[in-house]
């Protein structure tokens, strides 16, 4: 299934009229260089383009009152001077005499875009539209914002669709404070938004945008906030908080289809945030939503500003919709104090709700109360220091990587007798090994066919490393052989860092670098304590693999982060005879393994275990992984031993960070 793209020319057909400094950034060339930016690079082509419609009265006031849709209703007719007058009622704001329409546009555009995604005549997609939404209120314009386009969305799908749960992730950097105030009180529809705040300094300067703010009545902990409290926040930051504190959170709740008000403002170089995240990054935030709800992902533009970063990252987006691969992110060097104080705030504010958080630390000792009356002063000075060392034009990034897609998705390397599945591509070819390379897998006991195996397998990675194959599947006979053939002889040359992800556990893992080429993370039902390394990380579940709830909290909250971190050209994913892991846990950690070394993923698997090839095959294809079905609470140990277990790894890996 593909990817709708929606977008009508129409929707650049308003601007300010008059002189607002706070409204002048809004533009329609906003619009304008993102579709551009699409059609140029060919994405747009490979999206199914889908038309932008009205929404209809009743669909607006699923969100709005009627006295208020009254009122806009009326400004196609105002003159120049009754605009203006309206506009003094709501805050920066702007209303023109076709900014109705568009407005409607920009509503239907998303409604649209869940029609597509809820029938199944695509997978997921974007709607490129302005006015934005996020901001605006029951009654009220507020922030460029006319109709709120994704809470109407929600709104529309839960009533149309019948949806039971819908996820709201709101990575525009301001706080979409309209959303929060239409799902408050909701359980169904969980909304998480990180924003700029620099306590309360930053527009719109709302106490109730901060972590505090966690909902109520029977909404409580089904909004969650994530305050920056200093500009500058980078790729580490946000994945952290994607890791730490949306996706254990995200994946406990399940939700049916996931939402994004997609704002790019967050991005370097734009005026609002003046933070430093890449464009690349938001192909990873994508990537890390596209296995919740079965990959039902609606994507509706919000804010960007610097029309180079926003161009760049809705183009980033819309190649990771498309299952492109993900760009490869450098040198993540761990959250900043401050991100780590948000976080931590966050996840202890939630912990009380959420099994998945139920071991976070306490709040920081940091006393905010103190921090306002500092950050005023930091503002003071900031004001003070000379506007253009301030300004983000300043600010330069490089282009984001080109993002090839291999012309093999997937090949099979298996034994002859096992039919290969659907769309696997086998491969035959093998070249004969170095004779020192046969002695040694002949010492390792492996007989003669496993020999053929090992020399496919070399040819395997071979071409994963020279990118004309994505990833791959191999059946040997024996997995953990298998294992420490690859690992001896794959670092020699071919790939600087591997990632094994050892799943279950047969025996021990003799073989453990320490020189950083390979970094093993084993999870199984067996504590080990010895021999841990920086480079080797057991992780133990008190009731093994088939605990998808230690599992999946073990993958976000340590895995994740240390394969961001790590930063690998290969991943090798070993299934252990016996892991007893669930067919759906193994699907989501493939699809999130996907994220590393632009997707050079090879799982080894052994030949008795040739039962879940299909469904290994669809993960290494592209198809979402199935929703993790009644997750239970996670055994009381087991979230422990993970939250010490990051502690005493986070000396090593920063990215594990969650308390300051
Ligand atoms: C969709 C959106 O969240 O990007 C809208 C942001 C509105 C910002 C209003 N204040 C602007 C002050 C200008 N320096
Ligand atoms: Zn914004």
């Amino acid at each position: 299934m593909g990817t709708a793209l929606l977008y009508d020319e129409e929707m650049t057909k308003y601007k300010l009229l008059w002189v607002d400094p706070a409204c002048k950034i809004e533009v329609p060339e906003r619009l304008i260089v993102s579709y551009e930016a699409l059609v140029r690079s060919g994405l747009s082509d490979r999206c199914i383009s889908i038309p932008a419609r009205e929404a209809s009265d009743s669909e607006i006031l699923l969100v709005h009152s009627e006295l208020y849709l009254e009122a806009v209703k009326k400004t196609p007719y105002m003159t120049l001077e009754d605009l203006k007058e309206f506009t003094l009622q709501f805050g920066d704001v702007y209303f023109h005499p076709n900014i109705y329409h568009c407005a409607k546009l920009a509503s239907g555009s998303a409604l649209q875009l869940v029609d597509s995604v809820m029938t199944g005549k695509v997978r997921n997609g974007i709607a490129l539209v302005r006015p934005p939404g996020h901001h605006s209120m029951h009654g009220a314009a507020n922030g460029f914002c006319v109709f709120n386009n994704v809470a109407i969305a929600a709104r529309y799908a839960k009533q149309k669709y019948g949806v039971k749960r819908v996820l709201i992730v709101d990575w525009d950097i301001h706080h979409g404070q309209g959303v929060q105030y239409c799902f408050e009180d909701d359980p169904s529809v969980l909304y998480f938004s990180w924003h700029r705040y620099e306590h309360q300094n930053f527009w719109p300067n709302l106490r109730e945008s901060d972590y505090d703010s966690v909902g109520k009545e029977s909404g409580t902990g089904f909004n969650i906030n994530v305050p920056w409290n200093n500009v500058g926040m980078e790729n580490s930051d946000y994945l952290s908080v994607f890791c730490h504190v949306l996706l254990p959170v995200a994946y406990e709740f399940c939700p049916d289809l996931v939402l994004v008000c997609a704002g790019f403002d967050s991005a370097i170089g734009d005026p609002e945030g003046e933070m430093c995240a890449t464009p690349d990054i938001f192909a990873h935030l994508t990537h890390l939503l596209m296995n919740l709800a079965g990959g039902k992902l609606c994507a509706v533009l919000e804010g960007g500003y610097n029309l180079t970063s926003l161009a760049q990252s809705v183009c980033q987006t819309v190649q990771t919709l498309l299952g492109d691969p993900v760009p490869q992110l450098a040198n993540l060097r761990g959250p900043c104090k401050s991100a780590i104080e948000s976080l931590q705030c966050a996840r202890s504010a939630h912990r009380r709700y959420w099994s998945f958080l139920k071991h976070a630390a306490d709040p920081p000792m940091t006393d905010i109360s103190t921090k306002h009356i500092k950050s005023a002063m930091e503002e003071e000075e900031k004001t003070e220091m000379a506007e253009e060392e301030r300004c983000t034009e300043g600010k330069v990034w490089p282009e984001p990587p080109e993002r090839l897609c291999p012309p093999v998705c997937s090949a099979s390397v298996l034994p002859d007798d096992v039919v290969c599945p659907d769309g696997l591509k086998p491969l035959s070819s093998s070249k004969d090994l170095e004779p020192l390379l046969v002695s040694k897998l002949k010492t390792a006991a492996v007989d003669g066919d496993g020999v053929t195996t090992f020399s496919r397998l070399y040819t395997l990675v071979e071409k994963l490393v020279a990118n004309e194959i994505r990833n791959g599947l191999v059946l040997v006979p024996d997995v953990a052989a298998a294992m420490m053939c690859v690992v001896q002889d794959l670092t020699s040359d071919l790939v600087k860092r591997v990632l094994v992800v050892c799943v279950g556990k047969e025996k021990e893992l003799d073989y453990v670098t320490t020189d950083g080429k390979v970094l093993v993370v084993q999870i199984s039902s067996e504590d080990s304590e010895e021999h841990r390394s920086k480079y080797y990380i057991p992780v133990c579940l008190k009731k093994g693999c088939s605990d998808t709830s230690g599992f999946i909290q073990a993958v976000l909250g340590l895995l994740l982060p240390l394969g961001y971190e790590y930063n690998p050209d290969l991943v090798l994913l070993v299934r252990m005879p016996g892991s007893g892991v669930v067919d759906s846990m193994w699907q989501q950690l493939i699809g999130l393994l996907q994220g590393f070394a632009k997707g050079h993923t090879l799982v080894l698997m052994q030949v008795n275990e040739k039962a879940c090839m299909g469904s290994t095959a669809s993960a290494l294809l592209g198809h979402p992984a199935p929703p993790l079905q009644d997750l239970q609470t996670p055994f009381p140990e087991d979230g422990d031993a993970l939250e010490r277990l990051r502690e005493r790894l986070q000396a090593d890996w920063k990215m594990l960070q969650t308390t300051s």
